[in-house]
């Protein structure tokens, strides 16, 4: 597997409707399958523009992505059961245990009915809901929030996993917990793209990166290589080497 081009993004532009100017401009890049690949950059560098046209949330202004699982060019029907998203915003029904969410969404994926009441115990297990299984998310604490939000996004095991800051706003516990579920799964095949502003999780965990600002892409390569060739000693180094100082608002 490893080796393998698992997307191939070739010249991105997106601009919205609602906008005079792009948001992305001639994004190519190449993610091998396996990878644990960091989309990162500052505010409003066009990350979460990139990971929806990614996952087929959004449609590209123009340009083309190449899906590969398995080695072979990806299905309709397999990039929709086999990519998996995490979104930043919660993407789940605040009125419904977590049970009852888990149960949900693995429907829409048509698993069995025991196959889905094994992975969601599983996932309940593994991100320690299990006690709170049957208590509705809108009362969670925010790291159990983007527990469930996780385990919602992976119900399917998918191939490729596309996560928008996924540990945004939880504490030392939860942020560890989702961490090491994410290595474990990179490390049992998935692929997994991801973006933070937690420099140094990323640098832990990004085999890969792509710094994006402004909607370009500024480096992209591996994370180790990058540092010596700019002759930095951290990923929050490099970063501001290559963005600069400024706020981008
Ligand atoms: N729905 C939209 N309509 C118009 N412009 C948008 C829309 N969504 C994002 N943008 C603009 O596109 C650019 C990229 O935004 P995006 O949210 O992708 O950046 P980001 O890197 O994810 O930022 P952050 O780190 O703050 O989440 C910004 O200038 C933003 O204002």
């Amino acid at each position: 597997m490893a080796g393998q081009v698992c997307i191939e993004i070739q010249d991105i532009y997106k601009r919205y409707k609602s906008s005079q100017q792009d948001s992305l401009t001639h994004v190519s890049l190449d993610i091998q399958a396996g990878d644990v690949f960091g989309l990162l950059g500052p505010n409003g560098a066009g990350k979460t523009t990139l990971i929806s046209i990614l996952c087929g949330i959004i449609p590209p202004s123009s340009g083309q992505i190449h899906y590969f699982i398995d080695g072979a060019p990806a299905s309709e029907t397999q990039r929709k059961n086999r990519i998996g998203f995490v979104p930043q915003e919660y993407a789940f029904y605040q009125e419904l245990t977590a049970r009852q969410n888990l149960d949900y969404f693995g429907a829409m994926y048509n698993l069995s009915k025991s196959d889905l009441g094994r992975r969601r115990d599983h996932l309940l297990e593994v991100l320690g809901l299990t006690k709170s299984a049957d208590k509705k998310v809108g009362s969670f604490s925010g790291g159990m929030k983007r527990r469930i939000n996780l385990a919602i996004g992976i119900i399917h095991q998918p191939a490729i996993l596309f996560l928008d800051e996924p540990t945004v706003g939880v504490d030392v516990q939860s942020r560890n917990a989702i961490i090491r579920y994410l290595q474990q799964i990179n490390q049992d095949g998935t692929t997994i793209i991801y973006t933070s502003h937690h420099m140094s999780e990323a640098e832990e965990f990004c085999k890969n990166i792509a710094l994006i600002d402004n909607g370009k892409v500024i480096a992209k390569g591996e994370l180790l290589q990058l540092k010596t060739e700019n002759a930095v000693a951290s990923l929050q180094s490099l970063f501001i080497k290559l963005t600069g100082e400024q706020y981008r608002d």
